[in-house]
């Protein structure tokens, strides 16, 4: 595969936790303006790879090589700054802020190149940046609560919240872990529509996802995890017809 249009490069990546290996081997190739999906069965190593992905964990061996720059040596913050953005399985958001202070605070470490708690005083007379908040807060359906204290809010707005303060950074790069965990049928399928409008933008989106209605309807390529290995990569159509992973996965889901 031609790795000039690659945006993000996972090359031979391993990762044990004591006696256990968590990753192993693993290669994965990220195309600009797709939507690859990573699947796999609990415990399949796939939150750990997303880790490596951003800088939480370090790889014992291998290497992450985002926009043609290898990542080894880089902190969370400074990855985030390059354009990799991840909304994570909890949300992790400011409670006691409204949810235009939310989406303006990563607004404006995008611009200074710092993540301040008291950004607020800095940016709240900034109309320029309140409006693109307020944007965001459309796209992610939550305009009408802005003004609303983020604690307040349903576990499945908290994460489209989350992906707000994530679209304002404009990322080149969206890591999403389990993006529709725990939202009922009605918010999962918005927060598809939103994914399908992203990838209209060009965004380029990595998505970890129990459901496979999620997966199937956004993936343009889905790589699959068992064991820390990838097993099968491909597009939906081969992911889903290959013995191996209905043997490792699918099978149970898919009948
Ligand atoms: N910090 C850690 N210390 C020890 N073991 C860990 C740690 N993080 C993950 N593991 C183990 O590594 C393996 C892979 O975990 P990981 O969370 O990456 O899997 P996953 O595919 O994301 O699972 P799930 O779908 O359940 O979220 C599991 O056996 C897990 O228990």
């Amino acid at each position: 595969m031609s790795t000039q249009n690659m945006v993000l490069n996972v090359a031979d990546v391993s990762k044990s936790f004591g006696g256990l290996k968590a990753l192993s081997d693993v290669d994965l190739q990220i195309e600009e303006g797709t939507v690859h999906a990573i699947i796999g069965p609990n415990g399949a190593g796939k939150s750990t790879l997303l880790n490596v992905c951003i800088g939480r964990i370090t790889p014992d061996t291998g290497h992450v090589i985002f926009d043609g720059e290898v990542l080894d040596s880089h902190q969370p913050h400074e990855i985030n700054q390059l354009g990799v953005s991840r909304v994570f399985q909890t949300p992790e958001i400011f409670a006691d802020l409204s949810l235009l202070d939310n989406v303006m605070i990563p607004a404006f470490a995008r611009r200074d190149g710092a993540f301040r708690f008291n950004a607020i005083q800095a940016v709240s007379g900034q109309a320029d940046i309140r409006e693109e908040a307020e944007a965001v807060l459309r796209d992610v359906g939550l305009h009408e609560q802005r003004h609303a204290l983020a604690g307040s809010l349903s576990r499945g707005d908290k994460r489209r919240l989350e992906m707000g303060m994530c679209l304002i950074q404009r990322p080149k790069l969206l890591l999403l872990d389990e993006p529709t965990a725990g939202m009922s049928r009605h918010d999962t399928n918005m927060t598809i529509d939103l994914l399908k409008r992203l990838k209209q933008r060009g965004m380029t989106k990595v998505i970890i996802e129990h459901d496979m209605h999620v997966v199937f309807s956004l993936a343009d390529r889905i790589s699959v995890l068992a064991q820390g290995r990838i097993i099968a990569e491909g597009s939906p159509e081969e992911v889903r017809a290959d013995p191996k992973v209905k043997e490792a996965y699918l099978g149970e889901s898919e009948q």
